[in-house]
């Protein structure tokens, strides 16, 4: 479904901070996809540059074989909508009620009103947060803020649900609940979900795909189960916590 080819991103007047080099990987339809390496290895550069958020210096990127750089007015428009996102911040609207975020895409869609309505508290209920419709982003804890920030994402129906860190946050049991929710709208609504994370415990908890990626550069790729059971980087074997450091 997700096809990136040679995927490079250099900031800079000069070029001189490569975030991403020559990065080649797909992603399947239905997959929960990991994305992990350490801080500034260029995983948030990576979901940006899917999520149509960032221009790719050089590369590209498909999704179900049509080209994302380069759309325009209604073509742009109709493949962001095919992409949630969901971010480590939440990023709510706090001056709105935790309905009227998840109503806002869709008003922007311009679905009438009650529709939205509807459509809204179906997600509200998804998420198991129905008894908040009315209250506001601040009155809410992190784990429940994420969950708002998921129906919102889910609104319009998307393919793809891009994920950054979005546990980071959060206390081990508020994200495993946060994980199982992603792993049922996976089985559930047939979203394909790629999740950029640091912690090897997110991948090992959902995915069953993920890349390993360390200084701009794709290290390894695979089944998540062989990745974990016979890593062959030094940074694979850091991020699983298997070396005692210094070796890198
Ligand atoms: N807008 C930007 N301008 C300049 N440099 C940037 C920009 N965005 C990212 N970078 C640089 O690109 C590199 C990769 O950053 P990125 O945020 O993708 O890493 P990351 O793996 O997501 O890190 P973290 O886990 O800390 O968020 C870093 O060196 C970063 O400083």
């Amino acid at each position: 479904m997700i096809e990136i080819t040679g995927l490079t991103k250099v900031f800079g007047a000069d070029g001189s901070i490569r975030a991403l080099d020559n990065i080649n990987l797909s992603i399947a339809d239905r997959d929960i996809f990991g994305v992990i390496g350490m801080s500034g290895a260029g995983k948030s550069t990576l979901l940006r540059c899917i999520a149509l958020l960032e221009q790719p210096t050089a590369g590209t990127i498909s999704i179900d074989g049509q080209p994302v750089q380069g759309l325009k007015n209604a073509a742009l428009i109709k493949m962001r909508r095919e992409i949630g996102v969901i971010f480590q911040g939440y990023n709510l609207l706090m001056q709105r009620t935790v309905i009227k975020n998840v109503m806002f895409p869709l008003e922007i869609g311009r679905m009438p009103k009650e529709a939205a309505l509807k459509r809204a508290m179906e997600l509200l209920e998804l998420v198991g947060l129905s008894d908040k419709a009315q209250a506001y982003p601040s009155q809410l804890s992190g784990g429940q803020k994420q969950r708002v920030a998921i129906a919102r994402a889910l609104a319009v129906k998307p393919k793809l649900l891009l994920c950054d860190e979005p546990t980071s946050a959060l206390d081990s049991l508020t994200t495993r609940s946060i994980l199982d929710l992603l792993k049922e709208i996976n089985k559930e609504l047939g979203v394909t979900i790629l999740i950029i994370t640091h912690e090897i415990g997110v991948v090992r908890a959902i995915c069953n795909r993920v890349a390993v990626i360390d200084n701009s550069n794709l290290i390894e790729m695979g089944e998540t189960s062989e990745v974990l059971e016979h890593p062959k980087s030094d940074i694979t074997r850091l991020l699983l916590g298997q070396t005692q450091g210094g070796d890198r």
